[in-house]
């Protein structure tokens, strides 16, 4: 048994050599039970590669002998609730296959080892998820933990709109993912984690993160009578016909979907529509004022009623009917038939980081009311194009001027009847080609983020210099 010494962000052990355990690492703490006054403490090894849990049978100097277990278990969980309730979603088809393996070998040591009370099911089908969060009682659980790609968080959230005290679920339910598919987008936008065994990290940050509530949408198709709620992204053109012809390429991994991007932009590939947003923001200027002035709001959402949840913009797919402001839809604008009738990238997001390479919508905000646009103009040449492509990783086309990029409550695109068709695909699901209309369901999904907010994406450094 080795004498400790708690400091305000260790507990420092005094072996030789010496050992610190952080109390972001420090998972629990008890009394052993067989000696008094001697402490075991469950935590992770600071180490390279995946997590791993250890115990350490510790006592107290004297002068901090009257700390309970209690008392270090507030140090260790500083922002969030100790051994919360969780209920485990997992895909045995995310990604490799892999993520029963990452559950048994990275996430479950680490809910038994902070006492977490847990319960797993497996998806047996497509929509699976969703069923699930339609079904379950709220009251059981605090967490829906999907060890998953993105399409299970995906899945579990539209659940929960389906579900007649959809309000009640979204006060209550938080909705995190562990990284185990081919996408991850939401693990790495809000809890900074990604790569290689990691699961067991995201695992951690889950525990130790603050819940928060973030924006979402509400996605209205035309030739599909429910409404679609989207965490992620709406796109229409370059991107999803992009990943739709490079699906052979899977195993070429993240750089499939930038491989098949440059090659539709290069071939000047045009998707022609109509579109129009209420916007919040047109230039670049008003675009950086908005994000200094919103992005270290810390405030969240607690209780929502059935009214935070409802569609406050009429769906409307006529052109006409819509242009200026007539029959109810007063604050819509078309964007210039110039721009709409070349357009090949129409792209809609509320998280910075789309995959691990791809950080297309940096001035992403968790709470700012607002989807970021980013637009692609198909006549732009070929080098600033290529500056773009080249720079996504730290999201450069958002401060270029040739390639729009600002903040809207709500957007609507109608493809046009007469030119090239693309896909529309909501949080990389994939519909047939048809209108739709987005609106910003402000606060309303609540997650946990490590640092409050989305991992930072390096916005406010860069605008700067750009
Ligand atoms: N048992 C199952 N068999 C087949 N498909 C399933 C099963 N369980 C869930 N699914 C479907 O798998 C889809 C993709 O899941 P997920 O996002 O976890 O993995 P991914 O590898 O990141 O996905 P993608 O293949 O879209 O890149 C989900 O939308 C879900 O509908």
């Amino acid at each position: 048994m080795s004498i400790s010494v708690i400091t305000k962000h260790a507990i420092e052990v005094g072996d030789s050599p010496k050992l610190s355990i952080p109390f972001k690492n420090v998972l629990h703490v008890e009394n052993s039970g067989s000696t008094e006054g001697e402490l075991e403490i469950s935590y992770i090894a600071s180490t390279e590669g995946p997590a791993k849990v250890k115990k350490k049978l510790i006592k107290l100097k004297e002068n901090s002998s009257n700390t309970t277990p209690s008392d270090l278990l507030k140090l260790a969980y500083p922002d969030s609730k100790v051994s919360p309730s969780i209920l485990v979603i997992y895909n045995p088809k995310s990604g490799q296959g892999k993520s029963q393996v990452h559950l048994k070998e990275q996430i479950e040591p680490i809910l038994k080892a902070a006492k977490c009370s847990y319960e797993i099911v497996k998806t047996t089908h497509p929509k699976h998820a969703s069923e699930i969060a339609r079904e379950l009682k709220i009251t059981k659980y605090d967490i829906i933990l999907c060890a998953s790609g993105d399409g299970i968080p995906h899945e579990v959230i539209n659940g929960l709109y389906l579900r007649e005290d959809r309000a009640a679920a979204f006060s209550k339910l938080v909705v995190v993912q562990v990284p185990c598919g081919s996408g991850n987008a939401m693990s790495l936008s809000c809890l900074g984690v990604s790569g290689k065994q990691c699961q067991g990290w995201a695992t951690l940050e889950i525990l130790k993160g603050r819940v928060v509530s973030m924006d979402i949408v509400a996605v209205s198709k035309q030739n599909v009578q429910d409404v679609e709620l989207s965490f992620l992204t709406s796109t229409y053109g370059v991107i999803v016909e992009a990943d739709e012809t490079t699906t052979w390429m899977r195993r070429v991994g993240q750089s499939r979907f930038l491989i098949g991007v440059a090659a539709k932009v290069f071939s000047r590939a045009k998707y022609p529509c109509s579109v129009a947003f209420q916007y919040v923001t047109r230039t670049k200027d008003e675009l950086k004022e908005f994000y200094l002035s919103h992005s270290n709001d810390e405030t969240s959402r607690s209780e929502l009623t059935d009214d935070d949840l409802k569609l406050k913009y009429p769906v409307s797919f006529d052109v006409k009917s819509n242009a200026n402001g007539q029959n109810g839809d007063e604050g819509w604008e078309w964007l210039d038939d110039d721009l709409s009738n070349n357009l090949s990238i129409f792209y809609a997001g509320t998280m910075p980081f789309i995959s691990g390479d791809t950080n297309f919508f940096p001035s992403a905000v968790r709470n700012d009311g607002c989807i970021d646009i980013s637009l692609y103009d198909g006549r732009v040449g070929i080098s600033a194009t290529a500056n773009c492509l080249i720079g996504l990783d730290k999201g450069l086309h958002a401060y270029h001027d040739k390639f729009p990029y600002f903040k809207v409550k709500a957007f609507k695109l109608i493809p046009d009847p007469h030119g090239k068709k693309s896909h529309v695909a909501i949080d990389g699901e994939n519909y047939e080609c048809q209108a739709f209309q987005g609106e910003v369901l402000s606060g309303v999904l609540k997650t946990v983020m490590a640092t409050g907010n989305f991992n930072d994406a390096g916005f406010d450094q860069r605008i700067n210099s750009a």
